[in-house]
């Protein structure tokens, strides 16, 4: 159990119905009991059963009224935290929620540190490091795919699944160990079986961590640069695929400079898009500056949209905007197709952008945006698609955490075919065990514990 009592303002800062002030630790129930009064009759804190709620007053030194609040209090170990928690429910005005707590913090409660109370659910048992590490993952989410597996994590998944692969590991240890301890009674070491099991376990690891980088991106999302010469409609790309007239649109060539970008969800992956300056050569010094941003952000990218006008055909401009993208994952939108006159040939796109997804359409007829944004999630998920797959997550903590599990048992099946001795096998199970705790938080160091929990909002 934790020393100090904490304290924060849980809610975001702004006028809102309701804000909250969360009190956890030893004294939580008597520090808010000296600042709580209830309305004629109501309980007092110490008196009242956990999980309920008790109107009344917040109440300074000089016996003022700071708000009229509700109370909860929750008795450890059935709290967030574990230990006694009370909240301050009191009216959602910046000032009620910042002098509530300020009347806490003369009473005895220290300010939280970001996390803290999650991380005292960890520290107190309640939660497993990677259920703490969804609880901001939650916070986070930009997209319902990314959220509904934030809260399979919260849940336990990931909890779950390593400790089945402990319990494999454990039992793979307990027939080493006896082969060391007890040779004659238990003989030699099941060599075969041993193999079996150590392959069956970096099987289930290849397929976590194949899971875990597909589903990052659902996490984290994608950059992606709509790129091209003047004119082409990138701009009225981007309004199509926001939604909204977020850029302005002329039929000036050159009318955007700044890069305008935003966010979109294309089927569940949050994608950061970007609309850039045309790329051509230019005497304004303004357009100059905005071409060479757009040179960076697309060097930036992870795909790259290569917009094409039908109508104009293929230039000078549209070479150089080729080269500047190949190698990169682009595709290619050959827009304007709604115009009588076509000048872009199929076999024209393929010699500039060879392999590359294409999709024919237009922009203002709003055709060919669904098949771009399937192409968009295919090259997303290229190569990363694979049958039995699941929601699980793992972030790049236990993605690294885990190939060192397999770094060690591809040691161990090495051993065995080598004949190392049992004692050097009994160090790679070993290895592998302390490396799969950390994905739960068993052997984590104090410093990386603290780095984890650094990244959260105060409050949470
Ligand atoms: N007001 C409020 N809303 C909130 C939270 C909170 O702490 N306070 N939460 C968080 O920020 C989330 C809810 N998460 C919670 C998870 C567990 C427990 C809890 O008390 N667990 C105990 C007892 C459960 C029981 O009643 O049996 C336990 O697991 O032992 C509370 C909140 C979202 N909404
Ligand atoms: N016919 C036709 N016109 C389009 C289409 N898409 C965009 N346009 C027009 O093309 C002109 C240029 O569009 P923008 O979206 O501003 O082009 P841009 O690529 O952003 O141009 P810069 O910002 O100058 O690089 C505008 O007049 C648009 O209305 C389309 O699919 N068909
Ligand atoms: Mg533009």
């Amino acid at each position: 159990m934790m020393e100090d009592t904490i304290a924060a303002i849980a809610t975001p800062l702004g006028e809102g119905g309701i804000a909250i002030v969360r009190v956890s630790g030893r004294e939580a129930v008597d520090i808010v009991e000296k600042v709580f009064r209830p309305v004629p009759g109501g309980k007092r804190l110490k008196d009242r059963g956990g999980y309920t709620l008790g109107l009344g007053w917040i109440v300074d030194r000089k016996g003022n009224h700071v708000d009229e609040v509700l109370v909860t209090v929750m008795r450890g170990p059935k709290s967030y935290t574990a230990e006694d928690v009370v909240e301050i429910n009191c009216h959602g005005g910046v000032l009620a929620a910042i002098r509530c707590l300020e009347t806490v913090l003369e009473n005895g409660a220290r300010l939280a540190e970001p996390g803290e109370f999650t991380k005292r659910a960890f520290l107190n048992g309640r939660l497993d490091i990677s259920q703490a590490e969804a609880v901001i993952d939650i916070i986070r989410a930009k997209t319902e795919k990314g959220m509904s597996m934030a809260v399979k994590q919260l849940e336990g998944m990931l909890r779950k699944r390593v400790a089945e692969l402990e319990d494999r590991l454990v039992g793979l240890n307990t027939m080493v160990e006896a082969s060391i301890d007890f040779p004659e009674e238990v003989g030699d070491l099941d060599e075969e079986i041993a193999r079996q099991q150590a392959q069956e376990i970096l099987r289930e690891l290849e397929g976590l961590l194949r899971a875990g980088e597909r589903n990052r991106v659902y996490q984290w999302g994608v950059k992606v640069v709509i790129a091209g010469k003047p004119n082409v409609g990138k701009s009225s790309l981007l309004n199509a695929l926001l939604r909204k007239k977020k850029a302005i649109v002329t039929d000036i060539p050159g009318t955007t400079r700044d890069i305008v970008e935003d966010y979109i969800n294309v089927k569940g992956i949050p994608v950061n898009i970007m609309d850039t300056a045309g790329i051509r050569e230019t005497g304004d010094l303004v357009e100059r500056i905005g071409v060479e941003r757009s040179e960076e952000v697309i060097s930036e990218a992870d795909i790259i949209l290569a917009v094409l006008d039908a109508g104009a055909g293929i230039s000078e401009e549209d070479e150089r905007v080729a080269k500047m993208v190949a190698g990169r994952r682009v595709i290619v939108l050959v827009n304007k197709e709604d115009l009588e006159e076509k000048r872009v040939t199929l076999e024209e796109v393929e010699r500039l952008f060879p392999g590359q997804t294409v999709v024919r359409g237009s922009v203002k007829e709003e055709i060919g945006l669904e098949e771009l944004e399937s192409a968009i999630e295919e090259a997303v998920l290229a190569g990363k698609v694979e049958a039995g797959d699941e929601d699980i997550m793992v972030n790049l903590r236990q993605e690294e955490a885990f190939r060192r599990v397999k770094t060690s048992m591809e040691g161990f099946l090495a051993g065995l075919e080598t004949n190392t001795s049992l004692d050097c096998l009994a160090v790679d199970i070993g290895e592998a065990l302390e490396a799969l705790g950390e994905i739960t938080g068993k052997t984590l160091k104090e410093d990386v514990i603290e780095r984890i929990f650094r990244d959260y909002c105060i409050g949470k």
